[in-house]
């Protein structure tokens, strides 16, 4: 625990910034304590990326002051934070793939003899800071080959190679298995034990709840808790963030499987070899893998994104094998991306006409014309339907915050009502409440007779919302269960290969 004495390492005082129609952060006071994990915490749209992005030069504010260790700053630039003793590691990472870590590391901060980069040093450099910190990576792996866990260290690594006193860490486990993630968290308390800082951007309760020492919560871009963890609980958070008193881990009535909608057997292509599987309409099929062991691939081959190099694949008795993913969507399927930004959605176009793509067909069209009055009518229900905080449907997509974009993306999908519904990490950066509505739209949407096969890697959600879950490993489904014999345990081992094992050592007994 924090001596309540210690300095702060970062001081805002009466941040203030306004966006178009929009007061993101209002007069914010936040104090953090040198050596202590802080967790910021709020709804989507509260104000935390704005926020950070004031404390690391990337945003000004209009108004309010900024200290760090004491000192006023007023930084015009990340590199003038970073020159400030703060580092940030970003939901996507920046680093280079085919480098080693240690090139990583070091990146514009080489260490040089006779004018030239030393690797010796840099890769004795990244031993020394792996020793210190408990964060062990082999210096000389290539980046790209290195799991999400191990690149994530890598960030820290670099950050911690320039100085940096403070680390600002945004949604750091959104991408991380729970390993992982247990990883990450020794890694920070181990950092703040030896006086570093740590701000924690996260929306989940249970990590704030084990990891953190103090946690400041904002609302419509005020402060409205400041707690102390070791006195607070997951409902009075989560009171603080909404209002009101949220229902957690809801538990949900099973589905009633009607006829097959999609039919897939021995499906390959490139990460995937000979899936096969089957979603009814009224269930939804949930497929639970560590990230990297071909979901992502299979769920691209059935949207049409990736070809189908061997196996079959039918839609609603037709066969879609090869179909492009426009034939595809005709036919019945409509598709929620992992990603949001690059595949999901259009940044530039408004919130209204974001949500209209792909309606063209539909009985928003007239003769495959939008009319402006329908889109904006469609747009507002499904503003209101999924809680979308957006101050207009005019405004461009890139003006949401990432969790109200990923609510943009479901709601465009479930409005389709098409038979199929295939959806990846559907609350991925979304705050609690939003979480709640988004499982409740997809209980309905199943239990109106919808098929849904639903890729999580949040075990939780599966358990939550799967009558049926898959497991998928190095690129193979490998085992099967119905909702009530996936305890986390079973499927856990299963995602670590376990299930295979099982299976090559019945084999190999009979
Ligand atoms: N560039 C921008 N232009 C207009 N409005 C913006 C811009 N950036 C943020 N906003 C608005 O400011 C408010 C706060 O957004 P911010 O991204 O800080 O929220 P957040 O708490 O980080 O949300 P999330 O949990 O979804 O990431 C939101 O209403 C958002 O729509």
């Amino acid at each position: 625990m924090t001596p309540p004495q210690a300095d702060p390492a970062v001081e805002l005082r009466g941040i203030t910034k306004r966006f178009p129609g929009t007061l993101a952060n209002d007069a914010v006071d936040l104090t953090v304590r040198r050596g202590e994990i802080h967790a910021l915490m709020g709804e989507n749209g509260a104000g935390k990326s704005t926020l950070m992005s004031i404390l690391y030069g990337m945003t000004r504010a209009d108004a309010g002051s900024v200290r760090v260790d004491g000192r006023e700053a007023d930084f015009a630039s990340p590199s003038d934070a970073m020159a400030a003793g703060l580092g940030m590691v970003h939901q996507s990472f920046k680093l280079f793939d085919s480098l080693s870590v240690a090139e990583n590391v070091v990146y514009a901060a080489e260490p040089r003899r006779f004018g030239l980069v030393d690797r010796a040093a840099a890769r004795r450099r990244v031993r020394e800071l792996a020793e210190e910190h408990g964060l062990a990576v082999d210096p000389d792996a290539r980046v790209g080959d290195l799991p999400v866990g191990l690149r994530q260290r890598v960030e820290i690594l670099k950050l911690l190679h320039r100085g940096a006193r403070t680390l600002i860490l945004d949604e750091p486990t959104a991408v991380l298995t729970p390993a992982e993630a247990d990883a990450l968290f020794a890694v920070l308390k181990s950092l703040a034990a030896q006086g570093r800082t740590v701000i924690l951007v996260t929306h989940k309760l249970r990590e704030v709840l084990e990891g953190s020492d103090r946690v400041t919560v904002l609302r419509d871009g005020r402060v409205v808790a400041r707690l102390v963890t070791a006195e607070t609980s997951a409902d009075k958070i989560a009171a603080a963030m909404t209002g009101r008193a949220v229902e957690l881990d809801r538990v949900h009535a099973p589905g009633t499987p009607g006829d097959v909608v999609l039919d897939v057997s021995d499906l390959t292509t490139d990460g995937v070899r000979e899936a096969s599987l089957t979603v009814r309409a009224g269930e939804i099929v949930g497929i639970a893998g560590v990230a990297g062991n071909g979901q992502s691939e299979l769920i691209e081959a059935l949207a049409g994104l990736r070809p189908t190099t061997g196996g079959r694949v039918s839609l609603l008795d037709a066969d879609i094998t090869h179909a492009s993913a426009t034939e595809r969507r005709l036919g019945g399927l409509a598709y929620v991306p992992e990603d949001r930004h690059a595949v999901g959605t259009a940044p530039a176009a408004s919130v209204a006409e974001n949500l209209a793509m792909g309606h063209h067909r539909t009985s928003l069209s007239s003769r495959g014309l939008l009319p402006p009055a329908g889109v904006r009518a469609h747009a507002r229900q499904l503003i209101d339907r999924f809680g979308i905080k957006a101050s207009a449907p005019e405004v461009p997509a890139s003006a949401l915050s990432g969790g109200n974009l990923q609510k943009l993306l479901i709601g465009r999908e479930l409005a389709h009502e098409a038979p199929l519904l295939l959806v990846e990490q559907p609350t991925r950066g979304v705050d609690i409440g939003a979480i709640q509505n988004i499982h409740d739209q997809l209980i309905a949407y199943r239990d109106a007779g919808h098929a849904v096969l639903l890729v999580s890697a949040e075990l939780s959600e599966i358990r939550g919302l799967a009558d049926r879950v898959l497991v998928m490993y190095e690129g193979r489904i490998t085992a099967s269960y119905d909702k009530n014999e996936a305890d986390e345990r079973t499927l856990g081992l299963a995602m670590a290969g376990g299930a295979t094992r099982e299976a090559a050592a019945v084999e190999a007994v009979d």
